[in-house]
């Protein structure tokens, strides 16, 4: 089925980014807090969960476009993703670009810390938006491709930023993936966006609901459909991933891995699914192709994005359940 998947002819997609980075990633064998410690050197890559998803959409033969606020370092941005076989579409801004720290122990525990990224202003928003409905219209309406929104919003951005961004889509009849967090996250579950990718944190800070069992995640996500959410593809770590929809839910997993970094392992989920998102998929293939694709970028250094090879020998160890156990636990401890 995955094979069938690839053979077909790849979409257009289009991501938003409103708080880019460029992310630094460091490799240690244990981080000890208070010391001076000697890393590798920094692997630099450009990131921002919409930035990372049109890097591996395009590895996967997408035409991906990548939009972004920059300022004087655009093409700091534009020589790091145009050998990607990324388009960058750059709004002018006059703040710079954040850096982010990934900083990967042996075992492959990750601490990030990211910056809060440049403000933006009212004007700079206004061109943000004007540039989502420009590069919807010229490369994704009548097309079957997908408009992504991810990420954090920047200071001076809207809480209902993405909502405004869905209203760009569902105007042009594209299909919208959101992934975010927080207040920005709260205005997007009655945006229509098609798809919500919250990982088990998110979730539990947007119901206010300690999330334990596939159980608890369904009862969550009835309580944000009721509230006008269509799908929600949740990401779990090592417990794999949940597809809630009005048809069901199904769960997808496979043998633990020792991850290499698992910076952007969500951004290449939610891109397996959007991947997979044709019609004729059925929904628990579109789940077992994103846990996949979540899968293969641990096993990549830093924010590096998996190829084609690697994605597909990962759906060989994905399970998909459907209708899994209300008791399953979703979580450690
Ligand atoms: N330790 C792990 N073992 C196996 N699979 C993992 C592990 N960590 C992550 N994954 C895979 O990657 C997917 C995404 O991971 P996770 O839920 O941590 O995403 P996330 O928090 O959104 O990540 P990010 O924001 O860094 O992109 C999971 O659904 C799972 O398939
Ligand atoms: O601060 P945000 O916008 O929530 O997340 C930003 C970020 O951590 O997300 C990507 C991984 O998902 C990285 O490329 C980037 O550094």
């Amino acid at each position: 089925m995955s094979r069938d998947i690839d053979a077909l002819a790849a979409f257009p997609v289009v991501t938003v980014t409103p708080n880019p980075s460029l992310d630094h990633t460091v490799e240690i064998t244990v981080l000890e807090r208070g010391e001076v410690q000697r890393t590798s050197r920094a692997l630099v890559e450009a990131g921002g969960k919409g930035v990372n998803v049109a890097r591996v959409l395009a590895k996967h033969g997408h035409a991906a476009t990548a939009i972004l606020p920059a300022g004087d370092d655009a093409q700091r941005m534009v020589s790091l993703l145009t050998p990607q076989a990324v388009k960058t579409v750059t709004v002018p801004i006059s703040g710079a670009i954040r850096t982010n720290i990934a900083v990967v122990e042996q075992d492959g525990t990750t601490t990030k810390l990211n910056e809060p990224g440049a403000d933006l202003t009212s004007a700079e928003v206004d061109a943000l938006l004007a540039a989502v409905d420009k590069a919807v219209e010229s490369h994704l309406v009548g097309t079957g491709g997908w408009l992504v929104a991810a990420g954090s919003l920047p200071g001076g951005a809207p809480d209902d930023l993405y909502a405004r961004i869905a209203r760009i889509a569902g105007q042009a009849g594209v299909p919208l993936a959101i992934d975010t967090s927080g207040a920005a996250l709260t205005a997007a579950i009655t945006s229509g966006a098609d798809v919500l990718k919250p990982n088990l944190e998110e979730l539990e800070e947007l119901t206010g609901r300690d999330l334990r069992t596939v159980a608890d995640v369904t009862a969550a996500a009835a309580a944000l459909r009721d509230q006008g959410a269509r799908d929600l593809l949740v990401s779990m770590g090592p417990h794999g991933a949940l597809l809630l929809t009005d048809q069901g839910t199904w769960w997808a997993g496979g043998p633990a891995l020792v991850p290499r970094s698992t910076v952007g392992a969500g951004d290449c989920t939610l891109s397996g699914y959007i991947h997979a998102s044709r019609s004729g998929v059925d929904p628990a293939e579109k789940l077992a192709t994103a846990v996949a694709w979540g899968r293969a970028a641990c096993l990549q250094p830093g924010s590096t994005v998996p190829a084609p090879a690697d994605t597909s020998q990962q759906r060989a160890e994905v399970q998909v359940v459907t209708e899994p156990d209300p008791g399953q636990s979703v979580k450690d401890g």
